[in-house]
């Protein structure tokens, strides 16, 4: 804890302390609110009169903006409402100033995301007509080499490029700089000057936002705040992640920050929040009927939060072996969507009711448990002719790291609206794409009536709503339709917004909202001291144990799809990972069977985990075996060779095999709809299992050839849907078959004894009337 926070905040003074809050925080506290209230009214009276004259409704935030919401039916204005935005240099701010100075401005953050944010901000006149910019950083630096710098990375908005360069010439203007050191006050006295000088005695605001490494975060916030926070206007700090390493760090942290700081002048950003469809779903909840009522137990089967990257720790290692993925994207950009997902309907739109909610929220779920947990960690990978290296053989991680950059984990709320939903969330680097979606899937339809055009496999027929937060924003929604045509057949559909096609508008970037929202003082999308608290009360045994016990991640290869222990996570919650299912999916080529072969023979010890025979403690074992519906669920989604495989395993895996419902499922897989009424007949003619060797397969294999063009009998087969002549051959060929047995003296009857049972020792032999396949073909 003392290496994390490098300077403890008992170090400083409580001179400083109480001159601070003797100086600032009574005379800031009553200008800010002074300020506040004076530059708002006029804000807020501008809004109001312009959102009263185009009737649309209004919804209030925090501050008591009004969040410029407008009707569906306002076409026009969706896809241009820029045109009724009302925006800082309207406010007739003459008489105050804002001053934002980036600490750390020379780093990766600044650059990548800081400066452009506030480049963008400028560029839609969202800033104040009286603003300045300050890097501050230890390099040694000029105003115009920081313009120089920050220049490179500056876009122009696609829809105004025409006065871009204009633009960016004037906000570089307003760029300055300062360098010194970070524990200094003296240094900070000496930017205070320049702001100052700058502010030309009008009334000031200063934000600060610290983007430096997390050690140096309270000694800056002690020279800001003593040095150079705002005598006349408000002062607020925003901190960058990660705040803490667990929850007694964070509480350190947020107890050093609160000598220097109030609570309100605290910005925790996590800019997840600050992302269009994050932002989107409490307007999709709430504000649209068709959703509120679904959104319980009773409609949701599961929650899935998928984070993936393909491009591994780059750059960033020495920062990230410290942390790991579940530190980095789940106990903070994951949760806080899951929060928001789930909370329930806040009194208002204030910050503080919103976020009291989602305190409840966090607070209501259990704690994590190990068995509840997946790690993962990237290896190298050739593939193409290209190198992708591991996440150890970047120099600034250790060789023997088992910092994990893949998690995947099922969480719960214990609410009457969770209680037994599993919450998933996935997270990885390296990994075969770059996406980040929530995924709502729905229960089944209770006595659904189309039932028998689904197939055996229900999963796939049930509603799911997606909002893909990147890339390309959208939200879907999974539902079954009629295929039109005289038949019933149904399929699969999606209701999509995909926002690009239907907004013209370039989505903001998430830094642009929240610091907009930070000058604004709107609180909504920050983080409270409670909530983080909570967050890291929900993680840091699971984080403890996953260190202490040396817990090794399971090694995945460079854009892979991530540790195949992930599948058994979900298979062991009822879950399918909607990203690898279905339409969106590539499941049918998952290689199920390895990960049984891990799990019977070398799952690792799980401490504290209760084996079902009674045993205890250190030595007990999670087994495969003794979770016979797990089992179960994976062997469901192997192909027959890979049952073949597992039938040599142990007794019984080899009894499981054999049970008839799996090769049921094997048969009709991929038939839709599947034959109705046949179950009786197939079990009396040998079950199911003969019927997919005799006649299943070998029809399959013949006539997908013929139609795929002489393809391989692959998946390639195996994923196209069957058709009904298909189906009809192969049942009757097995009646062909049967009564071949019978008259050639394999002496079955019914019920599939002799020859013709399914538990005979021997494996079927194929009848010898299958060369009416072959017939059939010609
Ligand atoms: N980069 C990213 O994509 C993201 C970053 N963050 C967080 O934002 C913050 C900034 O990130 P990033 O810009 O990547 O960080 P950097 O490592 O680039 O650090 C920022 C600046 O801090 C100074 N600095 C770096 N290390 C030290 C040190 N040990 N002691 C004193 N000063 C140091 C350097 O400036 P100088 O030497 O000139 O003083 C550096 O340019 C971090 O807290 C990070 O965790 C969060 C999300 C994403
Ligand atoms: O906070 C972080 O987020 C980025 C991913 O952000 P995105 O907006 O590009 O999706 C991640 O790369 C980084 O490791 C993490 O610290």
């Amino acid at each position: 804890m003392a290496k994390w926070l490098s300077a403890p905040c008992s170090h400083s003074s409580s001179t400083t302390f109480s001159s601070f809050h003797n100086e600032s925080l009574c005379c800031s506290r009553k200008l800010t609110a002074l300020t506040s209230i004076c530059d708002f009214s006029k804000w807020a009276a501008k809004n109001f009169a312009k959102i009263q004259l185009r009737s649309h409704f209004e919804l209030r935030s925090s501050n008591g903006h009004p969040l410029n919401a407008v009707s569906l039916q306002d076409e026009g204005s969706a896809a241009n409402p820029q045109s009724e935005e009302t925006h800082f240099s309207e406010l007739g701010q003459e008489d105050s100033t804002l001053s934002i100075t980036v600490v750390g401005a020379s780093g990766d953050l600044a650059k990548k995301k800081i400066f452009p944010a506030l480049f963008a901000l400028y560029y839609e006149d969202w800033l104040p007509e009286n603003f300045v910019v300050f890097g501050y950083s230890r390099t040694k630096m000029n105003d115009e080499e920081l313009r120089n710098m920050i220049s490179r990375t500056l876009t122009c908005r696609i829809d105004r490029r025409e006065n871009c360069e204009e633009k960016m010439a004037q906000f570089l203007k307003r760029c300055f700089y300062h360098s010194g050191q970070y524990n200094s006050e003296e240094h900070f006295a000496e930017l205070n000057c320049k702001l100052k000088e700058k502010e030309g005695g009008r009334l000031s605001n200063r934000l600060f936002y610290l983007s430096i490494p997390p050690n140096i975060f309270v000694d800056v916030v002690r020279c800001a705040s003593t040095k150079a926070s705002s005598k006349t206007g408000w002062t607020r700090v925003i901190v960058e992640k990660p705040f803490g390493r667990d929850a007694e760090s964070s509480s350190e942290l947020t107890r050093c920050l609160k000598r220097y700081l109030t609570e309100e002048q605290i910005f925790r950003i996590d800019h997840y929040l600050g992302k269009e469809l994050v932002e989107n779903l409490s307007v999709l909840r709430f504000s649209n009927l068709v959703f509120e009522p679904l959104w319980s137990r009773n409609y949701i089967r599961n929650v899935q939060f998928i984070f993936s990257e393909d491009f591994g720790t780059e750059g960033r290692g020495g920062y990230f072996d410290n942390y790991g993925i579940i530190r980095d994207i789940m106990q903070n950009h994951l949760l806080q969507i899951l929060t928001l997902f789930a909370m329930e309907t806040p009194v208002s739109l204030d910050a503080e009711d919103i976020r009291n909610e989602k305190v409840k929220v966090l607070r209501s779920m259990r704690p994590l448990q190990l068995e509840d947990v997946i790690v993962g960690q990237y290896k190298g990978q050739s593939k193409g002719g290209k190198t992708y290296p591991g996440y150890t053989d970047d120099p600034t991680v250790p060789n023997s790291s088992i910092t994990p950059t893949f998690a995947a984990a099922a969480l719960f709320i214990n609410n009457a609206r969770w209680d037994g939903v599993p919450f998933l969330m996935k997270a990885g680097k390296a990994l075969h794409t770059k996406r980040a979606e929530i995924r709502v899937q729905f229960r089944h339809v209770p006595g659904n009536l189309y039932k028998r055009n689904f197939g055996t496999d229900l999963d796939k027929a049930t509603n799911e709503l997606v909002l893909r937060v990147q890339p390309d924003e959208a939200i879907y929604l999974k539902i079954n339709n009629k295929v039109p045509g005289l038949g019933m057949r149904l399929d699969r559909s999606d209701l999509n917004l995909l926002y690009k096609a239907r907004y013209t508008r370039e989505i903001p970037d998430a830094y642009e909202r929240l610091l907009l929202d930070a000058v604004e003082g709107e609180r909504r999308l920050f983080i409270r001291s409670d909530e983080l608290d909570a967050a890291w009360a929900l993680f840091t045994p699971l984080l403890k144990e996953l260190e202490e016990r040396k817990i090794a991640p399971e090694l995945y290869p460079y854009g892979s799809r991530g540790p195949v222990g992930a599948h058994y996570l979900a298979a062991k919650h009822n879950v399918r990972w909607g990203d690898l299912m279905g339409d969106d999916s590539h499941s049918c080529h998952l290689p199920l069977w390895p990960l049984l072969f891990f799990l019977r023979y070398h799952t690792p010890s799980l401490p504290k985990h209760t084996h079902k025979n009674g045993e205890t403690g250190e030595n007990a074992k999670f087994c495969i075996n003794d979770n016979m519906d797990v089992l179960i669920e994976i062997l469901k989604r192997l192909d027959d060779r890979s049952l073949g495989v597992a039938a040599c395993v142990c007794r019984l895996w080899c009894g499981l095999t054999r049970n008839d419902a799996l090769w049921e499922h094997l048969c009709f897989r991929h038939l839709s709809p599947p034959p109705e009424g046949v179950r009786t007949v197939v079990v009396a003619l040998g079950g199911y299992r003969r019927l997919y060797t005799v006649c299943v397969k070998p029809v399959l294999s013949r006539l997908g050839k013929m139609r795929v063009g002489g393809g391989g009998a692959g998946g390639e087969l195996e994923r196209r849907v069957w058709t009904r002549h298909e189906v009809e051959l192969s049942l009757s060929l097995f009646c062909v078959d049967y009564y071949e047995r019978l008259l050639i003296g394999g002496g079955g009857g019914g019920g599939g004894g002799g020859r013709i049972g399914g538990e005979s020792a021997t494996p079927p032999l194929p009848s010898s009337l299958m060369f009416l396949c072959k017939a059939v073909n010609v």
